[in-house]
């Protein structure tokens, strides 16, 4: 049975690559400990934005290990529809050029169906209002993880010149410009694909446009050092003050994605609660900012080596307190603060350690509710309010018991499998396709260090 991400196939040269991504449940048999090495994929967020980066030029760009999840193939499927060239020259890596591009697609329900399905169709919009002066858009999906607004990628491209429109019957939102002029904006919040879309759309405007409050995490400053490889000028690459200096036109480049930080995250926190020895090889350590020293505040060792990351299987660990020993509070804020989409790995490896620890998730106010579910695994969590939950740690005295399961989100998808790879006996987690939306084959690439994961017919 499919749902929702239909069987998928793009033309590839004479061949055609079909993706299917089913709708399926995950039956995990816990409590095993793992061993061995696990390499992240590409990172998903930055693929998001360099894929739609592909739409600046009509020269042919490369783009390399990019991750082979649904929400990815999805995109790539929503450009290859809008006549973008799309060639896989192997597993991960792509070549794409956007020399014939059919407007006319943008009009058609099958955009509006593809488009609202993933959050990240959003960022199609800087590049198209750049280069063909229009831009269309369904309400985007991606996570049900509490408000999204879109307010701040409007309003940015209007200061850069476009004229906005919604239409409430369709939701569909448009913007047009016969052209962009490069202008001063303090953006109301540094969102992250905002910053995107307004940073592709400023790349071709006229004269110099000043972004400041912008986001700043890796993904974006890998995005604007794409767009300097195309030919654009962009001062401030990684701090929250980018000037953005219009040049007429890009040409084509090759890019390589980085290492997944939430997948390595992800890693991390499983290793924490499966008490496993896992290396997390290549794991980019010097993007991963203020990541590791977090999980080090929750008690887990992490050795770097090279650019490997050893975790130790770790019988007990214990959550610091505050210097003046208040109790632990881990909170999310926009780069180079801890990234929202790690909270609910940290509160689940919570549950397990040494110790008591405030979670904050302060961006979205729908990211916590996934805890009923740890609670009924025999977790020690107080829900305090949407945004906020103590966990009071086992450490590892009692295990969780298996349960049945759905999966709610991406994030909190994975912090569910995790939670079950630990517990005593066989769980069942449905609604997978949101787990595989971010995480490419998580069930091979665990049981081939030893978690017993099988893919079963919801
Ligand atoms: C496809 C993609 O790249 N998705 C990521 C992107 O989503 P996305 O770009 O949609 O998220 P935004 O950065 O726009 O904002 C996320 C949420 O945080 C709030 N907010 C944001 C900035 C701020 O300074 N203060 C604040 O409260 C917003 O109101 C919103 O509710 O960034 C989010 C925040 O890192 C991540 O969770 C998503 O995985
Ligand atoms: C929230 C996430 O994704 P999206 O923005 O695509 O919904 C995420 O990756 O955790």
């Amino acid at each position: 049975m499919w749902l929702n991400i239909k069987p998928i196939s793009f033309k590839i040269d004479s061949e055609n690559t079909v993706f299917t991504f089913e709708m399926a449940t995950f039956k995990i048999e816990g409590g095993a400990q793992l061993h061995g090495d696990l390499h992240p994929q590409g990172a998903k967020n930055e693929a998001l934005q360099v894929i739609c980066a592909v739409l600046l030029t009509s020269e042919e760009v490369k783009i390399n290990n990019i991750p082979e999840i649904s929400d990815v193939i999805k995109l790539i499927e929503i450009l290859t529809q809008l006549g973008v060239k799309t060639e896989r020259t192997s597993k991960g890596n792509y070549t794409f050029q956007a020399d014939e591009i059919k407007l006319d697609y943008l009009k058609t329900e099958t955009f509006a169906r593809q488009a609202s399905s993933l959050r990240g169709s959003i960022m199609i919009l800087g590049p198209l209002l750049s280069r063909f002066g229009i831009g269309y858009i369904p309400q985007p999906g991606g996570d049900k993880i509490g408000r999204r607004r879109l307010d701040t990628h409007f309003i940015g491209l209007q200061k850069l010149g476009a004229t906005f429109n919604y239409n409430p019957d369709e939701l569909f939102y448009s913007v047009e410009a016969s052209k962009l002029k490069g202008t001063y904006m303090l953006l109301d919040e540094a969102s992250v694909t905002g910053t995107a879309n307004i940073v592709m759309a400023a790349s071709m405007a006229e004269g110099t446009t000043t972004i400041y409050n912008a986001a700043c995490e890796p993904y974006l400053q890998q995005l604007c050092k794409m767009l300097v490889s195309m030919g654009a000028i962009i001062e401030g690459i990684g701090s929250n003050l980018l000037t953005v200096k219009g040049v007429s036109s890009l040409k084509g480049c090759t890019h390589k994605i980085l290492p997944d930080m939430i997948e390595v995250g992800s890693f991390i926190g499983l290793a924490a609660m499966t008490n496993s020895e896992i290396t997390i090889k290549n794991a980019g350590i010097q993007h991963l900012g203020i990541i590791p020293e977090q999980f080090k505040r929750m008690g887990i060792i992490l050795e770097e080596r090279n650019d490997d990351l050893f975790i130790p299987a770790q019988d007990h660990y214990e959550i610091e307190t505050f210097m003046d020993g208040s109790i632990m509070n881990i909170a999310d804020a926009p780069w180079p603060g801890l990234t929202p989409d790690l909270l609910s790995i940290f509160l689940v490896i919570a549950t397990q350690a040494k110790g008591s620890v405030l979670i904050h998730q302060k961006m979205f106010e729908s990211r916590l509710f996934f805890v009923d579910k740890l609670i009924d695994m025999g977790a020690q969590i107080i829900l305090c309010d949407p945004h906020r939950a103590t966990v009071i740690g086992l450490d590892h005295k009692y295990q969780l018991r298996a349960t049945k399961m759905s999966s709610p989100d991406i994030r909190a998808g994975v912090a569910l499998l995790i939670a079950a790879l630990s517990a005593q006996g066989v769980s069942k987690i449905s609604n997978i396709e949101q787990i595989d939306r971010g995480y490419e084959n998580i069930d091979e690439r665990l049981n081939a260090i030893g978690a017993r994961i099988s893919r079963i017919e919801s």
